[in-house]
């Protein structure tokens, strides 16, 4: 089964928007647990612009599903991972200055930092994924420098789908290919919507867990989020 996590970061953006606690990013993740999600995904972000350090506290010990964590793994990313103890942390190489990630890491360049990294959040027994390019050389280093999982960067793909579906795939085929015969558990995010997840999922049926946030939650303004949960639970079958 492929798991799908919801992440609300832009339920936080809202909320932000205001200053005030309308919508409640508890309540709302909460309720997409009881509306059919398998996990919640929070990016905080060192401007807070969303996600803040706080939300990361009070979701814990209230959710029911899997909690992950994304986010360069700055000494303050790593200090609230470590406090927090999410079921999984995912790494993600990017700038503060960025408006949203763009790139998976360069695992080769960065082997020893991720492989240094990635041994204090195993030490602490939490699931470790690290955010990648449908690039077999970057899984490989991935699993070199110790990832319980990859997370496929699906921007491209997503781009790439309305006009060839079999061109788009074909590169997060191959990838994923490379994690299965690595041992190497398979996540995927980033733009992923209810036009495209389908064919990814037939495509690649052995995807461990699925993070979406943008789309979701803008499909949930027209279709409310209990139906949209549905619709994109649907897409993994
Ligand atoms: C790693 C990834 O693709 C997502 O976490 C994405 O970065 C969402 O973050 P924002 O909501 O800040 O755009
Ligand atoms: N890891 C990807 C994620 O959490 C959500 O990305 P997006 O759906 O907001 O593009």
């Amino acid at each position: 089964m492929t798991k799908l996590s919801v992440n609300i970061n832009k339920i936080a953006t809202l909320r932000n928007a205001r200053g005030g606690d309308v919508p409640n990013v508890v309540k709302v993740a909460l309720d997409c647990e009881s509306f059919g999600a398998d996990g919640i995904t929070v990016h905080p972000r060192p401007d807070e612009r969303h996600i803040r350090r706080e939300d990361v506290y009070n979701l814990r010990p209230l959710l029911q599903t899997e909690f992950n964590i994304e986010g360069y793994p700055s000494p303050d990313f790593i200090d609230l991972v470590l406090k927090v103890k999410p079921h999984q942390v995912t790494l993600v190489p990017d700038d503060p200055s960025q408006i949203t990630s763009n790139c998976g890491w360069d695992t080769k360049a960065n082997l020893e930092f991720l492989s240094e990294v990635l041994d204090g959040f195993n030490t602490a027994g939490i699931r470790t994924s690290v955010f990648v390019a449908a690039d077999v050389e970057m899984v490989e280093y991935a699993a070199k420098a110790g990832a319980d999982r990859v997370e496929l960067y699906t921007e491209p793909y997503a781009t790439a789908y309305p006009k060839s579906p079999e061109a788009a795939i074909a590169p997060f085929v191959e990838a994923a290919k490379a994690a299965r015969k690595l041992g190497l558990g398979l996540n995927a995010g980033h733009d992923l919507s209810l036009v495209n997840l389908n064919y990814m999922y037939k495509n690649i049926p052995w995807l461990d867990e699925v993070s979406i946030g943008h789309a979701l939650i803008s499909d949930a303004l027209y279709l409310g989020l209990e139906r949209t949960i549905q619709e994109y639970k649907n897409c993994l079958r």
